[in-house]
């Protein structure tokens, strides 16, 4: 019996949209999770992620085992209470960002050993002690094994090898996870571009058995063409009644294609890294308030919008505070962003429950990237 209930209410093609039930909260699905890496959504309070209609938050074991170490968190009452984020906090494991963001790394069977971005000191993670950060110190709802993510492009014989240590550690991952009711763990699929690598990972993750599934290696630079194309099969592969997360997507574009290819759940940083950097996202696409044609501009990003950040303020506004470098620019748009991908998915799960997801999926793309 899966420990987090996950009710399909209803499909439309291969998209689908339902409720994954947690003990703290619901999340809807077609969902996206905007990232909270360092303990914080950055520019933002945990009130204006709620305001967006952010069911739940991502954290990251790499960023807070270096700082404030995950014994630090565990002392002061766990992630939640730390930054006082009370709904849903799903936990990457760490290994992507040793690969991406640290500095020597070693990968062998047992372990990433790494030494730290931060302050150059060496660390050790291993699938066991990820868990133990995730599930225990951080005490996050939903943890993520730790994985291998190769790099794109990648030979097949490299993915494999990558494919396979990963679904080796998540044997190891499942065992130090053990049973728990208020908590659980999702596989992550690997096998790069290779249809029959991701098959095989499906496999292997379905032996083990999972609460949840990832869709892991993508988004690394393979581009949004070839990203779909994995997607035409890669979902299928994994349990229909399960949901599908697949990590660090995206662009809007890329949520409503992959949402109509069977992916329930999203994270990216692209709304909030953006936006600190004065890209606007919307529905007729992203827009750069820096550019002068906002000078005079006294409409706002979004009329309509319930956000204020979207509603109540002006372009030419953004864009003195993103030329005079005023840090309220940076909460302001990041507001605004998050505010539009939750948006995004809410118009997603009512096309899909109403059966016009196609015709949604055409209008978006058309009012969106028709220039
Ligand atoms: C951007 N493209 C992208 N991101 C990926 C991730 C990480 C997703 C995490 O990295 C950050 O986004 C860059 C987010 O902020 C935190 C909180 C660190 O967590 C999110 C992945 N993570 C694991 N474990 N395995 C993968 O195969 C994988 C693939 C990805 N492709």
């Amino acid at each position: 019996m899966a420990a987090f209930p996950f009710e399909i209410e209803a499909t439309d093609g291969k998209a689908r949209t339902g409720v994954l039930k947690t003990p703290r909260g619901d999340i809807r699905t077609p969902a996206f999770m905007p990232v909270g890496t360092a303990a914080t959504v950055k520019a933002m309070t945990v009130d204006q992620v709620k305001d967006t209609g952010a069911d739940i938050i991502l954290g990251n074991t790499y960023h807070l085992m270096l700082r404030p170490s995950a014994e630090r968190v565990k002392r002061l009452g766990g992630l939640h209470k730390f930054m006082r984020w009370d709904k849903p906090i799903l936990t990457d494991s760490g290994g992507f960002q040793v690969m991406s963001l640290s500095g020597i790394s070693k990968l062998t069977e047992e372990a990433v050993t790494f030494s730290s971005h931060v302050d150059g000191s060496k660390h050790v993670l291993t699938p066991e002690r990820s868990i133990e950060i995730q599930a225990d110190l951080l005490g996050s709802d939903i943890v993520m094994q730790l994985d291998e993510c190769v790099a794109w492009p990648a030979e097949e014989a490299r993915a494999r090898k990558g494919m396979e240590l990963s679904a080796r550690w998540a044997k190891r991952s499942k065992d130090a996870f053990g049973t728990r009711d208020t908590q659980v763990l999702f596989g992550i699929q690997q096998g790069s571009t290779f249809e029959n690598l991701r098959r095989e990972s499906s496999e292997r993750l379905r032996e083990i058995g999972f609460d949840g599934y990832a869709i892991g290696g993508l988004a690394v630079g393979e581009g949004h063409q070839a990203m779909c194309e994995v997607l035409d099969y890669a979902p299928g592969f994994l349990p229909e009644d399960r949901p599908r997360y697949l990590m660090g997507v995206g662009k809007p574009i890329d949520l409503v294609e992959a949402v109509a290819r069977g992916v329930d759940m999203f994270d990216c940083v692209l709304p909030t890294r953006s936006g600190r950097h004065g890209q606007a996202w919307t529905w007729d696409g992203p827009i750069n308030l820096k550019n002068a044609k906002y000078a005079e501009d006294e409409t706002p990003l979004d009329p309509d919008s319930d956000c204020p950040a979207s509603r109540d303020y002006s372009k030419a506004y953004l864009r003195h505070l993103f030329k005079a470098e005023e840090i309220l620019g940076q909460v302001l748009l990041s507001w605004h962003n998050i505010a539009f991908f939750q948006a995004l998915t809410a118009a997603m799960r009512a096309a899909i429950a109403e059966g016009r997801f196609e015709q949604f999926r055409r209008d978006f793309a058309a009012r969106h990237l028709g220039g």
